[in-house]
């Protein structure tokens, strides 16, 4: 148990950077987010490349969930990872269960391969409750239950909801959704940012609070919740040329967005 339940933790906070930071976010609005993810987020195109190999909507989504849940300690970047996962399964549609499928995938995996027996048996844990879900019980997460399914997959891993690998998952879940579904709607704002390195570096600009209290205060008085926040910042500070080059291409308040790195 930790003592900030008892004791009134003060943290610092640069409030004139914050500021700044949440005026940017705030001209950003919710619709540069889903741009950015849409447009810019290399993770999107590779799930959009899955989904027209595979031709299975279920078996779509329910990789993408089970791909997300395993998505830590990587050995290069997400965007990479992303795209190698969905470069295998186009080609090596599982036959057998995920779990199995994985136990084939990641020992000769590029891009994620440490702590593969670990993450093998994760997917064995979170099997059951995949294999009861339905196509129907998947578009009813996706339409009006996404913090269900957070504390669902929390639930069946024995993990807490805000643990960077679930709310992780439903980011990636509602980008199925959308591909899957064919209509955008918005993360919940109970939903936590994932707290990865790239998010944690980046709050200690502002502030020594946790990124995921942090980031909960800026998603409400900028109206933008938590995880489209991390779309909007995830891509970016990752610094990669050609997420640069759709950002200018394709978002008109690049400049805007650019000026959230410099901070
Ligand atoms: N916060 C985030 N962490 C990530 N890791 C990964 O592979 N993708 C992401 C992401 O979109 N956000």
């Amino acid at each position: 148990m930790t003592l900030d339940k008892f004791i009134k933790v003060r943290y610092r906070a640069d409030e004139e950077k914050v500021g700044v930071l949440r005026e940017i976010l705030s001209e950003l609005g919710i619709d540069c987010a889903r741009t950015i993810e849409e447009r810019v987020d290399l993770q999107f195109d590779a799930l959009k490349n899955l989904h027209a190999n595979l031709g299975d909507d279920e078996l779509f989504i329910k990789l993408v969930m089970g791909n997300s849940l395993v998505s830590y300690q990587l050995t290069a970047r997400g965007e990479a990872w992303w795209w190698e996962f969905s470069k295998y399964f186009s080609e090596n549609p599982p036959e057998e269960s995920i779990s199995e499928a994985y136990s084939r995938f990641l020992p000769n995996s590029r891009t994620n391969r440490r702590l593969v027996a670990g993450k093998v048996k994760r997917l064995e844990r979170v099997e059951p409750f995949l294999d009861s879900l339905s196509l129907g019980d998947l578009r009813d997460y996706y339409f009006n239950g996404m913090e269900r399914l957070r504390d669902e997959l929390a639930k069946a891993l024995g993990s807490k909801k805000s643990a960077k690998t679930i709310v992780f998952a439903v980011k990636m879940f509602g980008y199925a959704g959308r591909i899957a579904f064919g209509e955008f709607v918005p993360y919940p704002m109970a939903i936590e940012i994932p707290d990865d390195v790239r998010i944690n570096a980046y709050t200690k600009r502002f502030t020594n609070e946790p990124p995921v209290s942090f980031w909960g205060r800026i998603a409400e008085e900028t109206g933008i919740p938590p995880l489209h926040i991390d779309s909007i910042l995830w891509p970016v500070l990752g610094g990669n040329d050609e997420v640069l080059r759709r950002l200018r291409e394709h978002c008109t308040k690049w400049e805007d967005v650019l000026r959230l790195t410099a901070l």
